[in-house]
């Protein structure tokens, strides 16, 4: 693992640690500031008219405004084609939209795994504004766990068994440590990019 990167991953052990390597991936700085700002600048007429929900206890994400885009800016465009081409397996189909999540400062995301009837072996993630900590639990053993931390700017990467047998999670404000560090939340906004299911 490049030395920047280990700073950003976190293993409950060495056991985890192995089986994830290379699987869930942290890339800092995949965009530059002035990217952020362009991506954010474009979004924010389209999130601003949607109004942020608490009330769905039952779901995965509290504290959030989402919305898909399909159409961006050419610059837009082509930081997201970087994105795929960095982290979708070649040739890959992907969701043509991209998957837009506005988490409030005191919003937060419950551990789940991806529907596997929408998405494929790949999610990864551009974490714009704040950073924050995402954590991955072993459906198997909760004991397995892995800590990952989001600067602004970086991009994720959850393959394989980091997707499809790990519960991830965007840990709430009051409980967002890294390595002990406190990582304050802010308001967040991810561009999520998906693969698609593979046909049956
Ligand atoms: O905000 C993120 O980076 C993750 C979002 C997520 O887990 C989801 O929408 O399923
Ligand atoms: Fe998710």
């Amino acid at each position: 693992m490049p030395r920047a990167a280990a700073t950003l991953w976190r293993a409950a052990g060495p056991g985890v640690a192995l089986r994830l390597l290379g699987q869930a991936e942290v890339r800092p700085d995949f965009v530059s500031p002035a990217e952020e700002a362009a991506l954010a600048r474009e979004l924010e007429p389209q999130l601003r008219r949607r109004h942020y929900q608490f009330d769905h206890w039952d779901g995965a994400i509290h504290g959030f405004r989402e919305t898909e885009k399909s159409h961006w800016s050419a610059e837009c465009q082509q930081i997201l084609e970087r994105v795929r081409a960095a982290a979708l397996p070649p040739n890959a189909p992907h969701l043509g939209p991209v998957h837009v999540l506005d988490l409030d400062k005191n919003g937060y995301i419950k551990p789940h795994v991806d529907s596997v009837k929408f998405c494929g072996c790949t999610i990864a993630g551009l974490s714009l504004l704040s950073a924050s900590v995402m954590r991955l639990v072993s459906e198997e053993n909760p004991e397995d766990w892995l800590d990952m931390l989001l600067p602004p700017c970086s991009l994720y990467i959850l393959r394989g068994p980091a997707r499809y047998n790990f519960t991830h999670q965007i840990l709430r404000d009051e409980d967002s440590f890294f390595n002990g560090q406190r990582v304050p939340r802010k308001r967040r906004i991810s561009l999520i990019c998906r693969s698609l299911p593979m046909p049956p």
